[in-house]
């Protein structure tokens, strides 16, 4: 059954009696896992247990690159793209994140607030989070700002910043560079599916929406790496800030390979930078956008993320925020912990799929027995269900469902509970395979949070084939959710119930009950999400919210509402 893992949560694990079992289908084997310490095994013994890259092959579509190789080819890609992911660019991505977040608050509120101190009802939070998303993959991939409706450009704006980044396709293009990246993401499953010469013929409005944006989008590709590639031979000096398509081109052009560094070619190059835009934009926006509906649908969580962010900024603005001071309290922080949370609760990657070692078979240990797993096993990791696994998380009764735990509720204090023992992550760096595997090497929670027990929380997988955007990627959250909710809240609409005038004459008690169906339809909206690709809500399905300046609350301010 599609998407079981979070339709069920970890009821089929539980229905079985077990973390780990085998589905044997007519057509294969294959193993899944919610068990912390198998987790945990398999993603640290990269060797022993390779990534499946057969289930990925046709992101290669652009060009082999880092998501799709295994081996000796993975390395020297990976090798090759890890360069760009050091603090001085997460830093470059911070300033950014900060810049387009104030983007689209400002594309919400207009230029002038409105008179309510809030905006009308939004129905398009997912999209507008992956437009966020996008503009910020723009920036990380190939050094470009792009703008949002209605921002007007600065004068003095980079001729060829002021080409790509804006919403009129230039001369020779039918699509802005923004607009073909966006529709070549939307419409990423026809273009995998569909062979490409009948995507080209298919007479429907989705297929030729879809050519036309690969078209438009390899157009630009051949045009930025020829324009890359002139900089490097003329000596133009490196811009700063984070491209990673411009490093991989210096990177290749500007130095002989070595034994130890291999060089990219020209559609290595291109099938990098494709990845890192597929890799980063949903994954950031969906996580984004869950944050968001999961912050209006718990009013507390809210005020606590606020006083926080209250402590940390004294009311500064954003703009003279400095990564280096703040990074590391805002990830110790409720901002942090929020983060964490949704990544716990809605990994957009639900399930890894991993091979036991085609040449020889590969002794796993569960439950303090070893059992031999054939050559070529297929195994799922099952990210969704190991981060709702109540035999790896400290849990107590749901004080809002009953339920007997409450790992299926948003509950960003869990990650101040006291750490039980390092153990677990000590013993596991010893035992971690692979080299320095480039990138951020540090761990994906704040030392100073709830250290979960290794293989139980992997939104970002672990080891050697862990996520090399996954520093950026939490830098890019919290600096959006910091800009955010230091000047707003978010609140759920509820104009299917009562309009603004009915509200503004209401009680508290009648504004708790009102509430209290708009957190049940959200709740309800949440848990029909899919994955496809990532995490989602379905088509047409969305949890419509408003966003208020801080003060002017109608819900989330002091009622106190479950
Ligand atoms: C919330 C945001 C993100 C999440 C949850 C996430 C999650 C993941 C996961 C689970 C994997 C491993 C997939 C597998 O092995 O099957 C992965 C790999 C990867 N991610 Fe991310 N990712 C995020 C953001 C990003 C960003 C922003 C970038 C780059 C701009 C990025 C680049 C990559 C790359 C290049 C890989 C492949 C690494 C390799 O195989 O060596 N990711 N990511």
């Amino acid at each position: 059954m599609p998407n079981w893992e979070y339709l069920t949560r970890t009821e089929e694990f539980e229905r079985l009696g077990s973390d780990t079992f085998h589905l044997i289908t007519p057509g294969a084997v294959t193993l899944f896992s919610c068990d912390a310490e198998v987790i945990h095994q398999v993603t640290t013994r990269r060797d022993a247990f390779a990534k499946d890259t057969t289930q990925y092959g046709l992101l290669a579509m652009f060009g082999q690159n880092v998501l799709v190789t295994d081996g000796a080819v993975w390395k020297m890609h990976r090798k090759t793209t890890s360069a760009s992911f050091n603090e001085k660019n997460a830093a470059h991505t911070f300033a950014e994140a900060i810049y387009q977040t104030r983007g689209l608050m400002a594309m919400y509120f207009g230029d002038n607030e409105s008179a309510s101190g809030s905006t009308g009802t939004i129905n398009t939070i997912e999209e507008d989070t992956r437009s966020w998303a996008l503009n910020i993959i723009g920036y990380v991939g190939f050094g470009l700002r792009l703008f949002w409706p209605g921002q007007k450009l600065p004068e003095d704006l980079d001729p060829r910043i002021a080409k790509y980044g804006s919403f009129e396709p230039p001369p020779g293009y039918t699509m802005s560079f923004g607009q073909s990246l966006a529709v070549l993401l939307e419409r990423l499953v026809a273009l995998l599916a569909i062979p490409w010469p009948l995507l080209k013929i298919l007479p429907f409005h989705f297929a030729k929406e879809a050519w036309s944006a690969k078209e438009n989008y390899l157009k630009y590709m051949d045009e930025f790496l020829k324009a890359k590639v002139d900089d490097v031979k003329t000596g133009v000096k490196e811009a700063e800030g984070m491209d990673i398509m411009g490093q991989l081109v210096r990177s290749s052009y500007a130095r002989k390979a070595t034994k130890d560094c291999a060089k990219l070619d020209d559609s290595e190059i291109i099938g990098n930078a494709f990845i890192m835009t597929v890799a980063g934009h949903e994954t950031t926006a969906n996580t984004l956008h869950f944050t968001l509906a999961e912050l209006a649908i718990n009013p507390a969580a809210q005020r606590a993320l606020q006083q926080d962010i209250d402590s940390l900024f004294k009311g500064s603005d954003p703009s003279t925020w400095n990564y280096e001071q703040l990074v590391n309290p805002m990830l110790a922080s409720y901002i942090g912990a929020c983060v964490n949370e949704t990544l716990r609760l809605m990994p957009p990657v639900t399930q890894m799929p991993k091979v036991v070692s085609r040449d020889s078979e590969q002794v796993l240990r569960i439950k303090d027995t070893q059992h031999v797993l054939p050559a070529g096993l297929m195994i799922s990791l099952v990210v969704l269900s190991a981060q709702r696994n109540p035999r790896s998380w400290p849990t107590k009764p749901s004080e809002r469902t009953g339920a007997p735990t409450d790992l299926d509720d948003f509950l960003p204090e869990r990650w101040y509970r006291a750490t039980k023992s390092q153990e677990n992550q000590e013993q596991a760096s010893e035992e971690d395979e692979g080299g320095d595997e480039g990138g951020y090497q540090g761990s994906n929670t704040s030392a100073s949070l709830y250290r979960p027990v290794r293989g139980s929380y992997i939104p970002f997988s672990d080891g050697p084939r862990s996520c090399l955007g996954r520093r950026i990627a939490m830098v890019e959250m919290i600096a959006a959710l910091a800009v955010i909710f230091q000047q707003y809240s978010v609140e759920l609409a509820v104009d299917n119930w009562a309009n603004d005038q009915e509200v503004e004459k209401m009680t508290d008690e009648e504004r708790r009950r009102l509430y209290a169906k708009a957190q049940e339809r959200a709740r309800a909206t949440i848990g029909k999400a899919t994955s496809i690709i990532t995490l989602k809500l379905n088509d047409g399905e969305h949890v419509p919210v408003r966003f208020v300046r801080r003060g002017c609350e109608r819900f989330v301010g002091d009622l106190e509402l479950s």
